[in-house]
This record gives structure tokens, C-alpha cells and sequence, in this order.
């Protein structure tokens, strides 16, 4: 479902690209996933560390008894009802929870596209929940990925296109274009279907354009909606694997939601929300 589409928020994603270079780590070794060795992953296959896990600088999020309430009719619906957590560097967080139990909203606020009615979310120790629109989109764009569970791939580019546009809306000089974006497809495993189109291209493939697309700009978290909903199994493990591998190659941090029980092995930290409220 495009959940992120239907929330009475705003991206600013697509506007005039801002100036700031992409900060981060500059390109580790692509541990490349080929083609054949995807295709035949086992279950969830384990990353092998080429680099040591990040260091860890303190906690990439902090969340503070954090409530959201939206107006309804007359009315008010109260669906995050003083959440706390903390996402350390390096991590694979998960949020599991049935539909309704407010893992998107929260999502949404951990990236700074919605705010919280009350409580505190800092990022890297800048206070999100403070933050005005301008500066919240301009975080975004230089530090925070998105995935989405409808991989929000232009379906007239090709995979190669797609991942070009995400350092050109990041500001990112065009001389370090052609190197990034052949690195973030190697990475991903799809070395050898860069000029395929979304519609060429599996689901599991079209994911991990996603995926590549998404780390480009080197965010410091990456967050997913979702991201193995629309696949099968071994599809779904293809896409842990490639995040297990993102985390030590790239030195990223990725949070993400999830209902399928299968996957939440890999995680580092689950977080189980019920009724707006973490019960674990
Ligand atoms: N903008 C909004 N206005 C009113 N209600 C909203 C809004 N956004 C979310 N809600 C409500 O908040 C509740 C939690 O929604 P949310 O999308 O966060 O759940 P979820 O756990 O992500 O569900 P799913 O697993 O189906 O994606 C739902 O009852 C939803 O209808």
C-alpha cells in the first residue's frame, strides 16, 4: 500500500536541488551481490563483514515518550502513545506489529516527514521534533534514505537513471555520479541489469533499485516501509541480505517495518508495537 502517500504530510523531496554535498563515508568496497549468487540465496544469508561495524558514536536516534494524535471528524484519534526507543550505529531495527498498530506513523516520524504531537525524537543529537519544514527536508535529503513497500521507481528511467536522479536531488557533484551509482547497483547485486527499466526488472529486482537508490546519497539511516511485503520468501531474504551487507559496507544504520515474522531473525533489536505502544 503507499501509506506515505495518503499521511497529511509533506515532501519536498522533489524540489530544486539543494548545493550541500552528501556527507558520509567515503566508497567502501562493493561486497558485490552478484546476479547468480542472489538468485540462488539460501533463506537469509549472512553478510560477511568486509569492514568492521561502525563505530559507535552514541545512538544515531533517541525517542522520547512520543505521542501522535491526528483530528478525526469532531474528533481525535490517538494512535502513538508515549513511545521510547533508541537505534544505535550500525544496527537492523525492526518494528512488528499488526496493521493499525501505528509502525508507519512512527516511521514517518523518525524521518522527519511528520512531527510528533508531543515527546522528543533527536537525530544524531539534532532535535527533529524542533525542526521547520525547510530544515527537516534538508536533513532528509543529505542524511536519511527511504524505501518504500512500492518501490517509487520512475518507470521510464532505467535503473541506472533512477539511482542518477536520487545524487543529482542530493546535490552531489556530477563527476562522482558515474562511480556511485555503478558501486550502489554492484552492491545490490545488479551489476548486470543497470539499463533495464522497472518494468524489465523482477520485484525483487525492482526492489533493490530501490534499495540503490536509496543509499546513493550515503545517508546516515535508512528507513523502509515494508519492504519484503510485496515479495516472496526468497525475494524477501534476497532484500535482508543486501541490508545486512549495506550496514558493513556502507556504514549505514536501517531501521525499518515489517509483519513477516520469517525475516525478524536478522534483526538486531525488534520492537513490538501493539495499540500505539511498544510491549516489549
Ligand atoms: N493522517 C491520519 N489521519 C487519521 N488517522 C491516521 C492518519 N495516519 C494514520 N492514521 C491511523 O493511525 C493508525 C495507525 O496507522 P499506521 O499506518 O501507522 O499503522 P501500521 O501499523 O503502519 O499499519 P500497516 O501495517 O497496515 O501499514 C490507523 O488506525 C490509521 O488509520
Amino acid at each position: 500500500m503507499m501509506r506515505w502517500l495518503r499521511k497529511p504530510v509533506q515532501s519536498k523531496e522533489a524540489e530544486a536541488p539543494s548545493d550541500a554535498p552528501a556527507s558520509g563515508p567515503t566508497d567502501a568496497p562493493a561486497q558485490p551481490i552478484t546476479d547468480e549468487s542472489v538468485e540462488h540465496a539460501p533463506q537469509v544469508p549472512e553478510a560477511k563483514p568486509i569492514v568492521p561495524k561502525p563505530k559507535d558514536e552514541g545512538p544515531v536516534l533517541i525517542v522520547r515518550e512520543v505521542h501522535r494524535s491526528f483530528p478525526v471528524g469532531g474528533g481525535e484519534i490517538h494512535v502513538l502513545k508515549g513511545i521510547n526507543m533508541e537505534v544505535r550505529p550500525g544496527q537492523l531495527v525492526m518494528l512488528k506489529g499488526r496493521s493499525g498498530s501505528g509502525k508507519t506513523t512512527l516511521l514517518n516520524m523518525l524521518g522527519g516527514l511528520d512531527q510528533p504531537s508531543s515527546g522528543e525524537i533527536l537525530f544524531r543529537d539534532q532535535p527533529l521534533h524542533q525542526l521547520n519544514d525547510d530544515k527537516r527536508t534538508l536533513l532528509r535529503r543529505n542524511q536519511i534514505g527511504f524505501i518504500f513497500q512500492a518501490y517509487a521507481l520512475l518507470p521510464l528511467l532505467s535503473a541506472w537513471e533512477n539511482v542518477e536522479l536520487s545524487l543529482r536531488m542530493a546535490g552531489v557533484p556530477q563527476s562522482e555520479w558515474k562511480k556511485r551509482v555503478t558501486h550502489c547497483l554492484e552492491l545490490v547485486g545488479l551489476g548486470k541489469r543497470m539499463f533495464h527499466r522497472p518494468f524489465e526488472l523482477s520485484g525483487g529486482e525492482q526492489q533493490r533499485v530501490a534499495i540503490a537508490k536509496a543509499i546513493a546519497h550515503r545517508p546516515q539511516l535508512l528507513l523502509a516501509d515494508e519492504p519484503t511485503a510485496n515479495l516472496d520468501s526468497q525475494m524477501g531474504a534476497q532484500v535482508m541480505s543486501v541490508f545486512k551487507n549495506i550496514i558493513h559496507t556502507e556504514q549505514m544504520t536501517i531501521c525499518m517495518t515489517t509483519h513477516d515474522p520469517t525475516i525478524l531473525e536478522v534483526a538486531d533489536h525488534v520492537y513490538e508495537m501493539v495499540d500505539g505502544r511498544f510491549i516489549n
